[in-house]
Parts: C-alpha cells; sequence; structure tokens
C-alpha cells in the first residue's frame, strides 16, 4: 500500500513553553492511541494544528514546535488568534458542534464564520497537497475539516480519501437549518470512503445526500460524477488492553506506592459497609446532559433519604472551550447545582457530589474506573462515548454497573447496561437505585457480555477495518476506470469499425442519448442529436437501432424518415427504416386488467409518480416524486408484485426511477439478435444505460462493443460516465 497521511484538527500532541523553549506532551485520547498503530505503519504524516494561536509566539518559537514535530513526523497547520477565534470556537465549536448534537437554539448563523471554516479548511487542504504523494491516502477527521476531501478530491483525484465524523450526523430536518449544508455536504462526497460511529448517522447523512441532491445511491454507495463513494459504520473502540492491563496493576500496586486518588478511594470504602461511589466523567460540554444528571442524583437522595451519607457521585469535568459562551453558562450552572445538592443533603462528613473540573492523568483515571460501583453517562448527544466503554475495560472483577442514555452512539454495543433517556429525571434516579441495588452475579453477566465485545473490537481493530475499507474503495474506483473508454480503447475500437464492411450499432434512449427528464414527453431528442444521428447513418455501411423500452408512439415520431431501426418496449415492436411496425415477439396483455389498479392505487400513494400504458407492459415512474418516498414505495410494489408475476408469466423491470411489468421473455438481448438474423454484420456495439439494457450485453455475440453508461457493476466491456461522454464517443463513427 501507498503511505497513509493522518489528518485532523488537532496533532497528538500538546505543547507547553518553559523560558521560551516548547516541549511535546503526547496526547493519551483515543484517536491519538489508534492513529499512531496507522499512519506510522504506512509510512504517513500526521497533519494538523499544534493548539497554539501562532501570532501569539515568535518565529523562533514556532521554528522550535515545527522541528520537535517533524521529528515526531506530524506536518503542523498554524492557526492565528483570529482563526482561533472565527474557525475552532466560531464555525466548528458554535456552529457545527451545537447544529449536530441537536442544540439548533445554540447555532451562530454568521457568514464571516463560514468564511473562516472554508479558509482554515484550505491551508488543511493545501498542506495535504504539498505532503502526499502520487496515489497516497489520506485520512480525515471530523467535523472540522469536513470540506477538506472537495478541496483535495478536485485537484488530486490520485489521492484515495477516507473522513471519519466521530460526532453524531443529524437527521435531515435538522441539517437542513444550515444554510451551508450543500457545501457541507459537497466537501464531504470529495471522500472516496465516509465513515460514521453508528448506522443510525449513516442513515441520516445518506438521507441528506438524497434530498439534498438527488444523487443514486444503491446500499451504502453513492454514484456521481463517475466515482464511486463508499458510506458505511465503524464504531470506534478503544485500547481495550491498556486499560484492563492497568486496573490489574492498580491491584497489585503496594500502599506505600499507591497515588493519592487511590488512597481516598480506598478510604471511603472502608468508613463503613454500605458505601457506593457513582462516576461521572466528560469534558464540561452541554452535549453530555451534566445538569440533567446532576438534578436525577438529587432526585434520587431526595426520594432515598436511607442512601443519604453513603452513595457520593463522583464528577469530573474537563475543562473544554471555555471561551465559548454557551459552555461559560453551563459551568455556572453546573457549579450551582453542585453547590445546591451539596448544600441540602451534605454534612461534616458526606459530600453527596465530589466535582473536579479538571483533567486526570490515566493512572488516576483508571483507579476512578475501577473503584467506583457505577458509571452514570447521560448525554443528550454524543457521538460515541469513549468513556462507557473505558469503564468498562477497568472492571477486572467483572461487578459494575453501567447507566447509559439511549442518545449516546455507545449504546448499540451496551444492550446489557442499563439505558435510559437522559430527559427523564424521574427514570435516571430509578436507574440509579437499579445500579445500586444490582444482584452481584447480574453485574458479573452483563459486564462480562459487554467486555467480550468492547475486547474484539478495540481500537486498533476498528482502524484496519477503515483502512481495509479505503483499500476497497480505491480499488471499486479501479476497477471502474478499468473498464473506462479512454483515448487508447478508442482508437482501437475506431479501427476495428473502419475495418468491418457491415456495423450493427444499437443505442438506448433515455440516459444514453438524451438526459432524464420528469416528463418522459419532454426528452425529446435536439437537433444535436439529430444531427448526430444522421451523420453516422450517412455511411451505408451503418446500420442504427435505437432501441428502447419506450412505447412506439413518441420514439415513432421523433425519429419519422430518419434512416434507423426501430425497436421498443423492450423488443416487442420493431420498425426497419424501409417498413412498417411489427410485432417481435408474441406477447399478451390479458393480465392488464389485474395489475393496473395496483399500479394505480401506488399513483395515488405516491405524490408526483404517475402510470404509463404502453402496448404490452405498464411502467410505474417515480423520478418527479418525493425521492426516499419513491424509492420506498418502489421496493414495497415489488414486493407485491413478485407475488403476482409468476400466475401470469409477467417480469419486473427495475429501470431508472421506474418499475415495469411486462410479459416474461421479452427483452432487448433476444429482440437485437432477432434483428441481426442474417445481417452479416461484422461490428456489433450496444451502449446501454440501465438493468434493461444488460441483456443486451449479456445476449449479444461476444465480440460485440458492449458499453455502460454509468457507473455501476455491468457486464458491458466497457464504461462511459454521462450521456454528453455517449455524444462524444459516438461522433468518432459519425462522417
Ligand atoms: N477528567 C479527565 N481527565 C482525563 N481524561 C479525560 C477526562 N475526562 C474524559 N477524559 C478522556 O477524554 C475522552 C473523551 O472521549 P468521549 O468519547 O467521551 O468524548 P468527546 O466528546 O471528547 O469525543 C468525541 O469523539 C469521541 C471519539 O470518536 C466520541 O466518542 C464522542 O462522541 C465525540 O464527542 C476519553 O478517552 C476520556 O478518557
Ligand atoms: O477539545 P476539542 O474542542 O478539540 O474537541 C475534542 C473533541 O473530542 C471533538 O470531537
Amino acid at each position: 500500500m501507498k503511505r497513509l497521511h493522518i489528518v485532523s484538527n488537532r496533532l497528538p500532541f500538546s505543547i507547553s513553553f518553559e523560558n521560551d523553549n516548547p516541549s511535546l506532551e503526547p496526547s493519551v485520547g483515543g484517536l491519538a492511541t489508534g492513529m499512531n498503530s496507522v499512519y506510522k505503519d504506512f509510512e504517513g504524516k500526521w497533519i494538523g494544528w499544534p493548539g497554539i494561536a501562532s501570532d501569539t509566539k515568535s518565529r523562533k518559537e514556532l521554528q522550535a514546535v515545527d522541528r520537535l514535530l517533524k521529528e515526531e513526523g506530524c506536518k503542523p497547520v498554524h492557526l492565528c488568534e483570529q482563526e482561533v477565534e472565527d474557525f475552532y470556537e466560531g464555525f466548528c465549536n458554535n456552529t457545527i458542534w451545537p447544529l449536530f448534537h441537536y442544540f439548533a437554539q445554540y447555532v451562530d448563523f454568521h457568514a464571516s464564520l463560514w468564511d473562516a471554516y472554508i479558509n482554515v479548511n484550505r491551508k488543511f487542504a493545501d498542506t495535504i497537497l504539498e505532503t502526499a504523494g502520487q496515489g497516497d491516502f489520506v485520512w480525515v477527521h471530523d467535523y472540522q475539516l469536513m470540506l477538506v476531501p472537495q478541496m483535495v478530491k478536485s485537484q488530486r483525484p490520485d489521492i484515495t480519501i477516507g473522513f471519519f465524523l466521530h460526532i453524531p450526523f443529524p437527521s435531515y430536518e435538522v441539517f437542513r437549518i444550515l444554510p451551508w449544508r450543500d457545501e457541507l455536504l459537497r466537501g464531504l462526497l470529495g471522500a472516496d470512503l465516509i465513515g460514521f460511529h453508528t448506522y443510525d448517522y449513516q442513515r441520516h447523512f445518506l438521507s441528506s445526500v438524497r434530498r439534498i441532491f438527488g444523487y443514486e445511491i444503491v446500499l451504502n454507495e453513492v454514484h456521481i460524477d463517475g466515482r464511486i463513494i463508499l458510506v458505511d459504520s465503524f464504531p470506534m473502540g478503544i485500547d481495550y488492553d491498556k486499560f484492563y492491563k492497568a486496573a490489574l496493576n492498580i491491584f497489585h500496586t503496594p500502599v506505600k506506592e499507591r497515588s493519592e486518588v487511590h488512597n481516598e478511594l480506598e478510604k471511603y470504602f472502608l468508613m463503613s459497609d454500605g458505601k457506593h461511589l457513582i462516576l461521572s466523567i466528560d469534558r464540561l460540554d452541554y452535549s453530555k446532559g451534566i445538569p440533567n444528571r446532576l438534578r436525577a442524583f438529587e432526585k434520587f437522595l431526595e426520594r432515598n433519604p436511607d442512601y443519604r451519607g453513603n452513595v457520593t457521585l463522583v464528577m469530573l469535568a474537563v475543562p473544554s472551550r471555555d471561551n465559548v459562551d454557551h459552555y461559560k453558562k453551563l459551568k455556572s450552572e453546573v457549579e450551582e447545582l453542585v453547590g445546591r445538592i451539596n448544600g441540602l443533603y451534605g454534612s461534616i462528613n458526606y459530600t453527596p457530589v465530589l466535582y473536579f473540573y479538571r483533567s486526570m492523568p490515566f493512572q488516576n483515571l483508571v483507579e476512578l474506573y475501577s473503584m467506583c460501583d457505577v458509571a452514570l453517562i447521560t448525554p443528550v448527544r454524543d457521538g460515541m462515548n469513549l468513556v462507557a466503554k473505558e469503564y468498562v475495560a477497568s472492571r477486572i472483577n467483572q461487578t459494575g454497573v453501567v447507566v447509559v442514555s439511549e442518545m449516546a452512539g455507545v449504546v448499540k454495543e451496551m444492550g446489557e447496561a442499563i439505558i435510559i433517556n437522559p430527559n427523564d429525571e424521574d427514570q435516571v434516579a430509578e436507574a440509579i437505585q437499579q445500579a445500586i441495588e444490582m444482584p452481584h452475579s447480574e453485574q458479573v453477566r452483563r459486564i462480562s457480555a459487554m467486555q467480550e465485545r468492547l475486547r474484539r473490537y478495540d481500537v486498533f481493530k476498528w482502524a484496519k477495518d477503515f483502512v481495509n475499507a479505503l483499500q476497497k474503495a480505491r480499488k471499486v474506483q479501479t476497477e471502474f476506470l478499468a473498464k473506462k473508454i479512454t483515448e487508447e480503447i478508442s482508437r482501437e475500437i475506431v479501427g476495428r469499425y473502419k475495418k468491418a464492411s457491415r456495423r450493427a450499432i444499437f443505442l438506448d434512449y433515455d440516459g444514453t442519448l438524451k438526459g432524464f427528464v420528469n416528463n418522459p414527453n419532454d426528452a425529446v431528442p435536439d437537433m444535436a442529436l439529430i444531427d448526430l444521428l444522421n451523420s453516422i447513418t450517412a455511411d451505408e455501411r451503418n446500420i442504427l437501432t435505437i432501441i428502447s423500452g419506450r412505447e412506439r408512439g413518441s420514439i415513432g415520431t421523433w425519429f419519422k424518415g430518419m434512416k434507423l431501426n426501430l425497436i421498443c418496449e423492450h423488443g416487442v415492436w420493431l420498425k426497419r427504416y424501409t417498413g412498417d411496425w411489427e410485432m417481435l415477439s408474441n406477447a399478451s396483455n390479458s393480465w392488464m386488467p389485474v395489475i393496473k389498479p395496483i399500479l394505480e392505487a401506488y399513483v395515488d400513494r405516491t405524490p408526483g409518480s404517475f402510470l404509463e400504458e404502453k402496448n404490452y407492459s405498464l411502467v410505474w415512474h417515480y423520478r418527479a416524486a418525493e425521492v426516499e418516498l419513491g424509492e420506498l414505495r418502489a421496493k414495497e410494489l415489488k414486493d407485491v408484485l413478485t407475488e403476482m408475476v409468476a400466475n401470469h408469466r409477467l417480469e419486473i423491470l427495475e429501470g431508472n426511477k421506474v418499475v415495469e411489468v411486462k410479459s416474461s421473455g421479452i427483452n432487448k438481448g433476444r429482440a437485437a439478435n432477432k434483428l441481426l438474423t442474417g445481417m452479416n454484420a461484422d461490428f456489433i456495439m450496444a451502449i446501454g444505460d440501465d438493468w434493461t439494457d444488460e441483456y443486451l450485453f449479456r445476449d449479444l455475440p461476444e465480440d460485440s462493443v458492449t458499453v455502460k453508461v454509468g457507473i455501476k457493476h455491468t457486464s458491458a466491456a466497457y464504461k462511459l460516465e454521462t450521456t454528453d461522454s455517449v455524444r462524444q464517443f459516438l461522433r468518432l463513427f459519425s462522417r
């Protein structure tokens, strides 16, 4: 594999200065751990912001920082104070963060912040462009850098780009609030692989792509402009063994060497038998649901006087984004609540809430995880929540209880936890009681099951899975490109064409010669197309056939008088340019009265859709319907029809935004072969775009030139991207 570079807003080091001399402190966070195992293995660089405002440091200091980072394989993107304010605090944390966490009322919609977001994303993209070699891989992280994929892809399509979003992707109804929603989506779609923590976020993202751009989505692939973008979920794991082993060590540490936190915790439990500690750890962020957690704990104490004095909430809040107003307000609210609870229920020897507003070293964190009876995790929204996983990994004797919010991504992997709605404070208060009173055997059953799962899918497996998917994305794209008609392939095809004395050319119409429109009757051929077809048929050796699923009426009128054969309704009708319409297959339409009312019911229930009646088939069109509803109904309709088709010897064809029912045994492949009989063609070429053209590609003689329009999987030998590229290609065959 080529080199793989990591790009994230922050580099995995924090920088401190002593007497103007910088030093680096490695981050211990989950991302740093996971990525270290990746970018060093693939000899890449880590590109990111060193976390300091560059204009607050001298040139000499910055150069010293750069030197230190270089030694660690990092490339800094420097941000000045104004950029930190407008980009990081502004658009990232005062616009995207609240919106994606469903705090629409907190969102700042200032255009100047958006401009800063574009400019800083551009800086990151430029650094990637300077760093990445031909064909390298790049893995971009998180909501701060959503424009970067497109910025890089537009200049360097050879780079394969992965993007992973660490926060939720909100539902379309929330996402659409953002004035810059189109730009953000377009930015992301520059990636070849887009990953989310959960399937729900993936679903929300695809729904926005479908509704905003109407792009075609096939399972988890988005198809646009000759590219395939894979979208998938990868629930991020933790370094499980690191937490488990650290917890084991704690219990083997001689008393003398124990940390102060350890000794204090032990003293607490020694005070009496019935003591319980509940742990809560987060960055101080409004998405983490800290005030509702405190109010629920207050309710618990209010309702359970017996537990007063014996149950303590240890609440750790890491300072975060403290220049942003909503964070400042939250800090005051939390402090007030802690004060109120401690004032109400505290005593000389009992503090209900032990509140720490600071970061803690890893060792102390694991001591807390391994010694607290309950982890209380109540975010109102959280992409994943690694704290929940770290708690489970640190429970070496398999005891302990996790109370977790259904609004955190982690809940998908924690079915054995007590699951709560963080807005239901009564329910949370009850959950606290249930957790404290949970029998030992049940705790073991639940924690062991979660441990088993988290051990298997740790952060290393997560990173490996993502990288494998990135390699797959490159392969899918390469396979597409392998079939693409290059200049060299064109020359080779034209060479064969020129040598031939009788050339049969089959061209599908909609989606091949002409782009799709909402009303099929509007897809009238333009003069340029008519001229192009005439110039091909001007050569006596060329026998050109329009082969379409359309009924005879429109095609017959549009191409009247031209030197073309016409095949309609997938092969029911043939009109040689010298003759009149004839039936190619013995089709029946006696089934129509039974099937038509079913299709009509779908027209009634799907605004924008309509029914087309051909002589021997019925077609339900949903191109103008609301995209997702149309697709859902199409699936339902196919299910309903499948049960009926066997009895009537019918076939269901799924075309581009159409579901068509027709007599079985009629298809474009058969029709084309009938026409070819006796023709003695020594060059055969067929171009088509949808599923019904696959019959043509499969059934024509093996040495035919078969061309698929679009990027879907095909049995055709070649691919062209769009109707424009088809026309350009056909010009090679014109006089
Ligand atoms: N007082 C303290 N001292 C030291 N360390 C502390 C600490 N409090 C917390 N930490 C550490 O910080 C990390 C926090 O990760 P989280 O997943 O809980 O949330 P965060 O919102 O930061 O991450 C974002 O990224 C992660 C990873 O994708 C998503 O899970 C999440 O939803 C998203 O918001 C944990 O590894 C934890 O150990
Ligand atoms: O401290 P921040 O603002 O860089 O945020 C870190 C969070 O993990 C973002 O997902």
